[in-house]
């Protein structure tokens, strides 16, 4: 059954008076791997942080079930942010920490586990994303690949229901890319989350993607919605060519 995770209704984002995208209407549903796509600077890593928790609306709603995130309470809205994990673009490791440090930080700050529990939820946390071993391993000592895995251990640390990925294959080699990819689908499937994704990463869109919201940054607004494979025979041509690489059909 397709229940509401997260909704945006009538949702207007700017910085001071300028406004970003207005009148974003769209659902998330649970389990869904939604992506948020469209052309550069059109405002996707704004929404993202208007999701999850850093920049409040200029108008309009974002509901996490049936609960008004921005008009909630603050104890209600810190309990909402307990069950995100985001990972970030650059993976975001403390350089100075080992990966099973970096892992257990988020479980020290919010929960009062014994040192020998942490330890060990750190350690299956790595394992779940293929690094196994490497605790004790630094970050400038993995691949990007690793370190972007890393990261994703770190952000399912608190068993997340909502993944968030900021151009998660951002500087991957394509085999790595889908790697992680593959690794996204397995950690939907396993930790029962939902996943919301900011990429431009035609392969992944189409191969992982299972809902989709196309913000335009000339309209100011977001032009089509619905599976990305879909969008593929969308009547608006910019997002015909945008998800065809103008022109050619990945079918
Ligand atoms: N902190 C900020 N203050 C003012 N303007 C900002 C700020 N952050 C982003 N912008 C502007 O908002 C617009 C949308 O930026 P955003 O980074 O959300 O786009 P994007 O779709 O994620 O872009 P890209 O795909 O290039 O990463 C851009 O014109 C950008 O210059």
């Amino acid at each position: 059954m397709t229940e509401a995770h997260l909704t945006v209704r009538d949702l207007t984002m700017a910085y001071g008076d300028r406004i970003i995208q207005r009148d974003l209407n769209f659902t998330v549903n649970r389990g869904d791997i939604f992506i948020i796509m469209g052309g550069s600077g059109c405002g996707k890593s704004t929404l993202l942080r208007h999701l999850i928790g850093l920049l409040p609306p200029a108008r309009g709603h974002i509901y996490y079930g049936d609960v008004d995130f921005w008009a909630a309470p603050p104890t209600r809205r810190q309990a909402i942010l307990r069950r995100i994990g985001v990972l970030y673009q650059s993976g975001a490791l403390w350089s100075s920490m080992t990966l099973a440090e970096n892992v257990s930080l988020p479980l020290e700050e919010y929960t009062r586990l014994p040192e020998a529990e942490i330890q060990a939820l750190a350690s299956f946390k790595l394992s779940l994303v293929g690094l196994r071993g490497f605790e004790d391993f630094y970050p400038f000592e993995i691949s990007g690949g690793m370190q972007k895995r890393a990261g994703l251990a770190r952000a399912i640390a608190l068993d997340p229901e909502i993944l968030f990925f900021d151009e998660p294959s951002a500087g991957l080699d394509p085999i790595s890319a889908k790697r992680l990819d593959d690794l996204i689908v397995e950690l939907r499937d396993s930790l029962g989350a939902t996943v919301v994704i900011v990429t431009h990463e035609l392969p992944s869109i189409l191969a992982i993607g299972t809902n989709s919201v196309f913000l335009d940054a000339e309209a100011k607004t977001m032009i089509a919605q619905g599976p990305p494979r879909e969008l593929l025979h969308h009547p608006n041509p910019k997002v015909r060519e945008f998800l065809t690489r103008g022109g050619t059909l990945h079918e």
